[in-house]
């Protein structure tokens, strides 16, 4: 009988400037055990996903199906045990890892022999944007211009600052939070966004992580609408900041938040950081594949 065991990571997208085209894989992960069975079904190993539903509507089932379908192939039935330790909507990317969970599913029970690009590509048409699929596959930090069909993408995977994330006890929907988002931005905001973004990218690369954090903390396509939504961002950014970090930034929609600092200043902001009310708050790794 064929089976296959996944560990897919959460990934936070964006890092402040790179609205749809950056992310970071982190150690959480979702984790599955999926074997031929007589019927499509998933049993949840975690009483947190039961909110999700258990048959072939389940976003794991659904998209192994739809990628078959894709290469003429019949997806078999599968038995799916699932156990994850990324809370659902909170901005670590769980529709992501979920969605990558049915890509390597038909992969593997179809012989569909993909590569990462085949993979972040099928993932792009699914989700729209490669900022979580990307690193999902990749790990480590990922940077994609995804339109269309193109794709184009660099991993890097030489990084040496530690990452916090804080994640509040509510949801938000990803995209309730992309409708809270304009249409369209002026040419001086996309002008400066590009040149911010520009920038960062080069200090991340040269690890000049002072530079790197505080133009992190310069976006002007999302944060500043998003921010409402999430009422303890500002009291996260400023107890953060007050410690040394890096960079404060929405991690994906939100409501999670997510701190970039120094290695030796995780235990400082940690501990300033859990005096903040209904927010938990760990130091997480960066996945690395
Ligand atoms: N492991 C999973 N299995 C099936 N569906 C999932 C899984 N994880 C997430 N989803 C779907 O994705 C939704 C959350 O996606 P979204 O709002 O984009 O938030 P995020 O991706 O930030 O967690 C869930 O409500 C559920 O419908
Ligand atoms: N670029 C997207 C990322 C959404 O990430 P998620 O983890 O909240 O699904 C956006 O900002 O909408």
């Amino acid at each position: 009988m064929k089976q296959i065991d996944l560990r897919i990571p959460a990934t936070s997208a964006n890092l402040g400037l790179g609205f749809d085209s950056i992310g970071v894989a982190v150690t959480k992960f979702l984790k599955i055990r999926a074997y031929e069975n007589a019927e499509f079904k998933v049993d949840f190993l975690n009483s947190d996903l039961d909110i999700l539903p258990p048959g072939e509507d389940n976003l794991v089932i659904s998209t192994a199906k739809s990628i078959a379908r894709k290469y003429n192939k019949e997806m078999p039935p599968v038995r799916v045990e699932m156990d994850s330790e990324i809370p659902l909507a909170h901005g670590l990317g769980s529709s992501s890892s979920a969605i990558v969970a049915g890509i390597e599913i038909a992969a593997y029970f179809c012989d569909l022999n993909l590569s990462d690009h085949d993979k972040i590509m099928l993932g792009c048409d699914i989700e729209g944007h490669p900022d979580n699929i990307g690193p999902c596959i990749t790990g480590g930090v990922f940077v994609g211009y995804y339109n269309h069909g193109e794709l184009y993408y660099h991993v890097l995977d030489d990084i040496d600052f530690s990452l916090i994330v804080s994640v509040p006890n509510y949801m938000i929907n990803t995209n309730e939070a992309r409708r809270a988002l304009p249409d369209s931005y002026s040419r001086q905001t996309a002008v400066n966004q590009n040149a911010i973004t520009n920038v960062m990218l080069f200090s991340l690369f040269n690890k000049e992580y002072v530079d790197m954090g505080r133009l992190m903390m310069k976006d002007q396509f999302h944060e500043i609408y998003r921010r409402p939504l999430i009422k303890e961002f500002d009291e996260i950014k400023d107890g953060a900041l007050r410690k040394d970090a890096y960079a404060t930034v929405i991690s994906g929609a939100g409501p999670s938040v997510m701190t970039l600092c120094a290695k030796d200043d995780v235990q400082g902001i940690l501990r300033e950081l859990k005096k903040i009310d209904n927010v938990e708050h760990e130091e997480l790794e960066i996945y690395k594949k």
